[in-house]
């Protein structure tokens, strides 16, 4: 196949263009957990890898660009065969992508905005305008500020026109500029802060899988995986499942070995055993049923699918595979439609009691029970509309909150300290220590805890504690509801869209729907208090 050819297919199969990112207004480097967290995407990286072989081969056929002069192509074909390739960007990879269509696309002229940090202020942008220019772009609109942090800086946003292909090189010049720091390309149409992109249907979902690629057992030398060649090439196998789902296939089903099965065994029963002890009463209510239904038992790992099966009877709630841990915003849109995101790999034989990743046995044993609870599957979805299209300063302090309550989650019970939280009731190593005198139990404040730093690779050192479970969901609630997003969505459970309510005509419609349900749940009330009916 050759690289073009590569390259269109991946953008097919992961479609970058729509995704959660970048053309979406949300810059790639910006869409944060933690600040220092690699955020390149699996996605990003190997079509990253088909745009570099393309570039190769285009820079080697003199057809392409004719306007550009000798100097330059020479300096362009430099730079594109320097380590500087490594660091192709996602929007540069979205632009190569558009370019890569054809001589149409090529010559096309796109409307972009630019924003920059002017190390030497209105000197640096002199020298930008001139850029510019020499690429034969026209500037449409133009804006700075002084930067937040440093007066002596601006800030600049630049809405430009240009081919593509000379906005590519415009972009590439720019950034080895030493009077230009952090050069950002995001789409003309999504630059208002009140009209950003989200998903709106659950097909979008297919485009909200970025993943954080900071534990994998290639990359991370503590992964427990690490130094297992079989093991890796095994988890490898179940993410290309993942990244090849689509919205409405069936779950494909995973045959799962003896040792990924005797894994699954030993933690289940253990976590068994500390459960009538340990955990809410809510997780061991569903924890029952399942054994009863069959799923939950020491043999076999459950399937998926069959989890999800559970899940829709139960709260309407259902799975999509996941190739490994999402990044927070793509991971909350997905609750948003009462969809959860799982993977189906199962962590390193040798640590069963921990694993820094999220892995199948995380979501089946830690979320599932929980996602089929009425209330707090309504409260995980309220979560998840919550996040859709807001700041990424908002999705931290989102994440960071559902962190210390939904993954690591202490709750009082008749004055006993219970365990909820998914990450405690699928490692038994930490809900151990959660319950040990080793950590530091805090009372749960969404406002504080919303800023306590935190990591994923160890036991927690902190964990906050609500009054009751009920009474951690109403906090959080009520936290959420005053966040600062400017509009408010909701779900429209006939449509299965979400929708902005930014209209008298659709909020009058809602309210005569809402108030038909309420005449039938008040007709209900009266028909039980009638003589007849006792
Ligand atoms: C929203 C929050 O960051 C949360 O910890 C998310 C992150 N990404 C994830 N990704 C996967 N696959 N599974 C999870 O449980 C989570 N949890
Ligand atoms: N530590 C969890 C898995 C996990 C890891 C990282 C996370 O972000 C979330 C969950 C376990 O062992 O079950
Ligand atoms: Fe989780």
């Amino acid at each position: 196949m050759t690289a073009v050819a590569a390259a269109q297919k991946n953008r097919e199969m992961f479609a970058i263009k729509k995704s959660y990112s970048i053309e979406n207004g949300y810059p790639a480097r910006r869409r944060s957990l933690v600040d220092d967290a690699r955020f390149e995407t699996l996605v990003v990286e190997q079509t990253k890898q088909s745009v570099l072989d393309e570039a190769r081969l285009r820079s080697n056929d003199s057809s392409v660009d004719p306007e550009i002069d000798a100097d330059e192509k020479q300096s362009q074909k430099v730079s594109e065969n320097s380590e500087n390739d490594a660091g192709l960007t996602e929007e540069e990879v979205v632009l190569s992508n558009a370019i890569a269509e054809g001589p149409e696309a090529e010559k096309a002229l796109q409307r972009a905005a630019l924003i920059l940090r002017l190390r030497e202020g209105m000197n640096s942008l002199s020298r930008v305008l001139k850029s510019i220019e020499k690429y034969q772009g026209s500037v449409c609109h133009l804006e700075t500020r002084p930067n937040q942090n440093d007066n002596n800086q601006l800030d600049a946003l630049i809405k430009v026109e240009m081919t593509r292909v000379s906005l590519l090189q415009l972009i590439r010049s720019l950034r080895q500029s030493s009077s230009l720091g952090h050069v950002t390309l995001i789409g003309e149409d999504n630059i208002s802060a009140k009209n950003p992109w989200f998903p709106r249907h659950a097909s979008e979902l297919d485009n909200c899988n970025h993943l954080m690629t900071k534990y994998e057992p290639d990359l991370d030398m503590n992964h427990p995986g690490f130094a297992d060649k079989e093991y890796r090439a095994r988890r490898k196998d179940i993410a290309e499942i993942a990244f090849a789902y689509k919205y409405g296939d069936a779950i494909p089903h995973i045959e799962y070995c003896e040792t990924e099965n005797k894994t699954w065994g030993s933690v289940f029963n253990t976590v068994l055993e500390l459960m009538p002890k340990h955990a809410c009463s809510e997780y061991c209510r569903v924890f029952k049923l399942l054994q009863e239904e069959g799923i939950f038992t020491a043999e076999r790992i459950p399937q998926l699918e069959e989890m999800s099966n559970f899940l829709k009877r139960h709260t309407g709630f259902s799975l999509r595979p996941a190739a490994g841990l999402l990044t927070a915003r793509d991971f909350l849109a997905s609750l948003a439609f009462r969809i959860s995101q799982g993977t189906q790999y199962v962590r390193h034989k040798n640590t069963p009691y921990h694993t820094p990743e999220p892995d199948c046995i995380h979501e089946l044993l830690g979320h599932m029970p929980l996602l089929a609870d009425p209330s707090f599957a309504q409260f995980s979805q309220e979560i998840g509309l919550a996040s859709l299209g807001a700041s990424d300063a908002e999705i931290e302090k989102l994440s960071t909150v559902y962190w210390f309550t939904v993954e690591f989650g202490l709750c009082k019970e008749s004055g006993v300290v219970k365990a909820y939280g998914a990450g405690l009731l699928s490692a038994y190593g930490e809900l151990l220590h959660a319950l040990s005198d080793k950590p530091e139990l805090r009372p749960f404040e969404p406002a504080v805890t919303a800023v306590q730093p935190y990591q994923d690779q160890e036991y927690q050192p902190i964990y906050y504690v609500a009054e009751s479970f009920d009474d951690m969901k109403d906090k959080f609630r009520r936290w959420v509801s005053a966040m600062s997003r400017p509009f408010e969505v909701r779900f429209n459970p006939h449509t299965g869209r979400v929708e902005v309510l930014d209209s008298v005509e659709k909020l009058e419609s809602l309210v005569q729907q809402l108030n038909t349900e309420v005449l039938h749940l008040s007709n209900a009330i009266n028909k039980m208090k009638l003589p007849s009916y006792q």
